[in-house]
């Protein structure tokens, strides 16, 4: 270990999320002295209070509909969830990261610090009573739920505190209609909940193509989803046990009451704490203002990756793999590695799940490119209709000039499979020929793909 003193390392790292973990293993490995801080139990947003927990309990969600689709079809009767005990079998999924990835600090030789950080110079970076300085300092303190200002908006709850639960509400309201409030309130109603989605314009998930969101919004509604679109929430009061949201719904009035409200109406970069202008470090409301590098344009010694970065990527797990791999190889060797955010697959973990890689029609009307748009209702097709699912859909946009796949939409419950053979062909420049020639497994979704190919 390179360390000079007890406050001084090669690198110090802001967040112990999929971001500043990597890179401050990566940086250890070589043999750098490396710090790294988190205010909260270690581990970051996605394998505590983000994707995996959340992959849990939208499993139980998904078993309750793909048990629905065969009723009447040879299995008897629908099952149920029982709210305790899914919160209790996720628990086994999150508890132990704090500690799991301390001692895997402590092997490694990184020096751990809990508390919040905060910059007193451009190198140096004050937690509780510590200050260190770093010969470099990477930014990854992830994301936070967006400031909504309406008029009791401390009474929601926000997505740490929904997946903690410890018993379902009868009647929930989520605000937003993006990933997070359109994932839990699938879950929410699969388990027996009334649902209310508040959301602010017409267009609820909005990274999505809108043809297979208005299908899952008609298919979220059958289960007895209330959708609320251009709908602004104006205040949130406590009524007895529970709240009373009032808005106005296209310009109407709206009261809403309910046992729970929940925030999903969008995250944005966690600086807040971090006093960058002392650290001469940029910064705008898309995060921390990087190079193709990700290094500050401002201060050369400091580097951002995942959520916090202003990078183009997508605020994503991968995306912050991605970044952090980048910023790794960066530290180690100046200026040798840019992110490559080509085909960049994205999910909602919904039933059925909606996904997406590339460019939008919209988009790719836009590109001047001759373009082929495949729209297939698939939903009599035998890979969906064999477990009675409906609707099932895709969008594949392909570029008539040379045959490649220039983006791809599916809404089925495969759609999670399906995106990554488009995330492989499109990272990998194969034509949409190539792809539909390859041979998959019968019958499987995989099967199928030559059909969603036609140029
Ligand atoms: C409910 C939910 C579900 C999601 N589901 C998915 C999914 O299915 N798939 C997917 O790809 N992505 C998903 N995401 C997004 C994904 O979790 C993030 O993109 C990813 O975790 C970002 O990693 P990160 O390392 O940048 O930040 P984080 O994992 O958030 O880590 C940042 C860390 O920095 C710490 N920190 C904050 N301020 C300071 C400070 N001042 N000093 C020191 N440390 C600080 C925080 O406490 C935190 O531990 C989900 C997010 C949420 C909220
Ligand atoms: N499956 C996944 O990959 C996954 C799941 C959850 C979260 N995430 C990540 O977390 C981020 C945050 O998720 P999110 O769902 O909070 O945000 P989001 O950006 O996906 O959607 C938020 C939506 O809320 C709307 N909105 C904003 N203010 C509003 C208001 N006052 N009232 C009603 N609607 C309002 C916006 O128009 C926006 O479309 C995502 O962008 C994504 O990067 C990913």
């Amino acid at each position: 270990m390179n360390q000079t003193s007890d406050t001084t390392f090669d690198l110090i790292v802001l967040g112990t999320g999929s971001a500043g973990q990597n890179v401050a293993t990566a940086c250890r490995e070589q043999g750098w002295s490396v710090a790294i801080v988190d205010p909260r139990p270690f581990g970051g947003t996605c394998s505590q209070r983000g994707c995996d927990p959340k992959r849990v309990l939208a499993g139980a969600a998904e078993l309750i509909a793909r048990s629905r689709h065969f009723t009447g079809k040879g299995i008897q009767t629908e099952n149920a969830i029982d709210w305790a005990d899914l919160m209790a079998f996720k628990n086994t999924f999150t508890q132990g990261i704090p500690e799991s990835t301390e001692e895997k600090f402590e092997q490694a030789g990184i020096r751990y610090f809990h508390g919040t950080a905060s910059f007193t110079d451009k190198r140096t970076i004050s937690v509780g009573e510590h200050t260190l300085t770093g010969g470099k300092i990477l930014i990854a303190t992830g994301a936070r739920p967006a400031t909504l200002g309406f008029d009791g908006e401390e009474l929601l709850l926000h997505s740490d505190d929904f997946l903690d639960l410890e018993r379902l509400p009868k009647t929930i309201a989520f605000i937003g209609g993006g990933y997070i409030s359109f994932e839990f309130a699938h879950i929410a109603a699969e388990a027996g909940a009334k649902v209310h989605l508040i959301h602010n314009n017409d267009k609820p998930l909005k990274n999505f193509d809108p043809d297979l969101v208005q299908a899952l919004v008609g298919k979220m509604e059958e289960i007895g989803i209330t959708f609320h679109l251009n709908t602004q929430t104006e205040k949130l009061s406590r009524s007895g046990d529970g709240y009373v949201l009032e808005g106005k719904e296209d310009g109407k009035p709206l009261r809403l009451e309910c046992e729970a409200v929940v925030h999903g109406a969008g995250r944005i970069p966690n600086v807040d704490e971090l006093d960058l202008v002392t650290g001469g470090v940029d910064f705008d409301k898309k995060g921390v203002t990087v190079d193709e590098y990700l290094r500050s344009v401002s201060n050369p010694d400091v580097y951002a990756a995942g959520d916090v970065s202003g990078s183009p990527g997508l605020s994503l797990t991968p995306i912050a793999g991605l970044e952090s791999r980048a910023v790794a190889a960066n530290l180690l060797k100046t200026d040798s590695s840019k992110p490559d955010y080509t085909a960049t697959p994205s999910i909602a973990f919904t039933y059925p799940m909606l996904a997406s890689i590339g460019m939008s029609e919209a988009q790719a009307q836009a590109s001047g490119k001759e373009i082929k748009v495949n729209l297939l209702d698939m939903s009599d097709w035998y890979t969906y209709k064999r477990v009675g699912e409906k609707p099932s859909m895709a969008k594949v946009i392909l570029d008539k000039s040379d045959g490649t796949i220039l983006g791809a939409h599916i809404l089925n419950g495969e759609a999670e499979h399906l995106i990554n053979y488009f995330a492989i062909a499109m990272r990998q420049g194969m034509t949409a020929e190539q792809l539909g020639d390859t041979l998959f497994g019968y019958p499987t979704e995989g099967s199928d793909m030559t059909y969603l190919l036609e140029l």
